[in-house]
C-alpha cells in the first residue's frame, strides 16, 4: 500500500488508538510524532514506548499545538468529540474524527462549518468505506452489475460478553454516550446510505429498540429507511409483463445490538442479482456476487476475496490488534493521506454529509425508543450521578480490558469529565508543553484554542468573544455543555 507522508498525532491511548497506531505501522509512509492521554501524561508515555513513538504528552491542547503534527486522530471516548474535534480543528490541524463523529447531528455540522472556515480536512473515520471489498461492492453498483439497488438488508450485533464489562464499561454509560446506537448503528445505516447514492432516505423511519433499565443505554434496535430515488421521484413503471422499475426508490432494514452475536453482513438486493459482503461486513475482506440468471432460485455465483494487509514482526511484537481486522484501517490512513496531499478537505468516499444523515437517524432512533442523549436538560453534569445509573462499586475486578485506563472504575461520566479538563488545563498552563519540540512552541492562536473556562480571564474574555465571532460567521449557536 502506498500513500504520501503523512505524520499523526493521537488523541487517547485506549483500544481503538492501539489498533489506529499499529495499522499505521503497516503504511511505511505514515508516522506517529505523538501522542496524548487525558487520563495522565503516564499513560500517554507507557503507549509511546509502547509503540515507538518519539513523543507523548499529558493533554490534549498540548498535541494539538505541535508543529510536527499534520494530522491529528481523535480516538477517545465520543462523547467529548465536539469539543476535541474544535479543540484540534482550531489549532489548524486535518482531523480524523473515530466513529461515531460527534454526539449529534447538529454538533457534526457544527465540526464541519468550523473545519471548512479553517480550512482543514475533516472527516469521520467510517473505515468501512476504504476496505477494497467495498470499494469494489461500489464499483458493482455503479456499474449496474446487479441491476437496480431495490433494498439493503444489514446487521451488526455484537455480544459485550466477550470484551466488556458490564455495566462499568464506556458502552453502558449512558453520560459517556454509550449504547448500541451509537457504537453498532452507524455500520449498516451508512451501508444503506452506500448502495443508494442518488439521495438520503425520508425524513420518517421506523425503529424498533431495547433499552437497558439499569444503565438507561439502548442494548438493540432496528431502523428501517425509505430511499426517494432522486428528487423523490415516482416510479418510472414497467412495460407491459415486465418487472416494476422503482427509479432509485428502495427500502433497507438495518439492525444492530450488544447482546446477541449476529451473522453481520451486508445485503444488497439488486434487480438483475445480489452482492454480499460477508463478515464482519463493518471491515471485509470477501464479498459475493450473484448475477441473475433467468428463472427463480438461478444465478451465477461470483466470490472475490481481498486479504488484509499482512501483520509485520513489529505488529506481532506490540501484541497485535484489540478489534477484528483493524489492519484494514490502514487502508483508510492511506486514503486520508492522499486527500490531504492533494489538498482536499473531506473524504470522497464517506462525505461529512453522510457522517451527519448517520447521526439525524442515530438521533432519531434514540428519541424514539426513548434514550436520553449523554446531555439532557436536567443532567447536572455529564456523569451526575442518577437513580438507575451504574455505580463504581458495579465493575467486576479484573472485568477491565487491557486496553480501557478506566474501565475498573465504572460509572465514569464525571471521572471523564474531569480528565478531559485537566487536560485541557494542563495543556494551558504549560503553554506548548514539555513535549514539544525546540523551536516549536504554537502559535498564540493555537495555544488559545481551549475553552474559555480554562483561560485567565483577559484571556478567557479574548477567547469568548473569538468563539462568538466564530460562531455568528458560521451562522451556528455555541451551545455550551455543561
Ligand atoms: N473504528 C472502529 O472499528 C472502532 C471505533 N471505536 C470508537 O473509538 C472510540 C473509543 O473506543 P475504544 O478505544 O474501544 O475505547 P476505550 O475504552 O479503550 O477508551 C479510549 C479512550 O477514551 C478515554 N476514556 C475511556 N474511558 C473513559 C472514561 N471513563 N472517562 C474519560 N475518558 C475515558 C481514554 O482516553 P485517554 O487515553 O486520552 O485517557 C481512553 O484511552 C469510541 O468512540 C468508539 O465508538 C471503537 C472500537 C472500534
Ligand atoms: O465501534 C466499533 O466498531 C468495531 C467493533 O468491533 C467495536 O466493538 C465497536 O465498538
Amino acid at each position: 500500500m502506498t500513500a504520501p507522508p503523512l505524520r499523526w498525532g493521537l488523541l487517547g491511548t485506549g483500544r481503538i488508538c492501539n489498533d489506529f497506531c499499529q495499522a499505521l505501522k503497516l503504511l511505511p509512509s505514515a508516522s506517529v510524532t505523538c501522542v496524548a492521554a487525558a487520563s495522565s501524561p503516564a499513560a500517554a508515555a507507557a503507549f509511546a514506548r509502547k509503540h515507538g513513538v518519539p513523543a507523548s504528552c499529558g493533554g490534549y491542547a498540548e498535541l494539538v499545538g505541535r508543529a510536527d503534527v499534520d494530522c491529528v486522530y481523535v480516538g477517545n471516548v465520543h462523547v467529548f468529540r465536539r469539543e476535541v474535534g474544535e479543540l484540534a480543528i482550531r489549532a489548524g490541524k486535518h482531523v480524523l474524527l473515530e466513529k461515531p463523529a460527534a454526539c449529534s447531528a447538529e454538533d457534526a455540522r457544527y465540526l464541519q462549518r468550523l473545519a471548512g472556515e479553517r480550512g482543514v480536512f475533516l472527516a469521520e473515520g467510517m473505515w468501512t468505506r476504504y476496505f477494497p471489498a467495498v470499494e469494489h461492492a461500489r464499483r458493482l453498483i455503479a456499474d449496474e452489475e446487479i441491476g437496480e439497488v431495490v433494498a439493503v438488508n444489514s446487521d451488526f450485533h455484537f455480544n459485550t460478553a466477550d470484551s466488556e464489562a458490564y455495566p462499568a464499561s464506556p458502552l453502558f454509560d449512558r453520560k459517556l454516550a454509550g449504547g448500541a446506537s451509537f457504537y453498532c448503528a452507524p455500520y449498516p445505516i451508512a451501508a444503506a446510505l452506500m448502495c443508494f447514492p442518488q439521495a438520503f432516505p425520508e425524513e420518517e423511519f421506523g425503529a424498533a429498540g431495547t433499552r437497558d433499565d439499569r444503565t438507561g443505554v439502548d442494548l438493540q434496535g432496528s431502523v428501517s429507511l425509505t430511499f426517494p430515488g432522486p428528487g423523490g421521484a415516482a416510479p418510472a413503471g414497467g412495460g407491459a409483463g415486465a418487472a416494476p422499475a422503482l427509479g432509485g426508490r428502495g427500502v433497507a432494514a438495518l439492525s444492530f445490538g450488544f447482546v446477541a452475536e449476529s451473522a453481520e453482513e451486508t445485503v444488497i438486493l439488486g434487480t438483475g442479482g445480489r452482492i454480499t459482503l460477508h463478515s464482519p461486513a463493518h471491515c471485509p475482506t470477501r464479498l459475493t456476487v450473484v448475477r441473475k440468471r433467468e428463472g427463480r432460485g438461478r444465478g451465477e455465483e461470483e466470490v472475490l476475496e481481498f486479504p488484509l494487509p499482512e501483520i509485520t514482526a513489529e505488529v506481532k511484537a506490540a501484541g497485535g490488534f484489540y478489534y477484528p481486522n483493524s489492519a484494514g484501517l490502514a487502508y483508510e490512513a492511506a486514503a486520508v493521506a492522499r486527500v490531504i496531499a492533494a489538498g482536499g478537505l473531506s473524504s470522497p468516499q464517506y462525505t461529512f454529509e453522510e457522517t451527519v444523515e448517520v447521526l439525524r437517524i442515530v438521533e432519531g432512533f434514540r428519541e424514539r425508543v426513548g434514550v436520553k442523549t449523554p446531555f439532557e436538560p436536567g443532567d447536572a453534569e455529564p456523569g451526575g450521578a442518577e437513580p438507575g445509573d451504574a455505580e463504581p462499586g458495579d465493575a467486576e475486578p479484573g472485568d477491565a480490558e487491557p486496553g480501557d485506563a478506566q474501565g475498573e472504575e465504572g460509572g465514569g461520566g464525571s471521572k471523564a469529565k474531569e480528565q478531559l479538563e485537566t487536560a485541557l488545563e494542563f495543556a494551558k498552563k504549560e503553554g506548548g508543553g514539555e513535549g514539544a519540540a525546540a523551536g516549536e512552541a504554537p502559535p498564540a492562536e493555537e495555544v488559545a484554542a481551549a475553552p474559555a473556562e480554562e483561560a485567565a480571564p483577559a484571556e478567557a474574555a479574548a477567547e469568548a468573544a473569538a468563539n462568538a465571532e466564530t460562531d455568528q460567521a458560521l451562522g451556528a449557536e455555541h451551545v455550551e455543555k455543561p
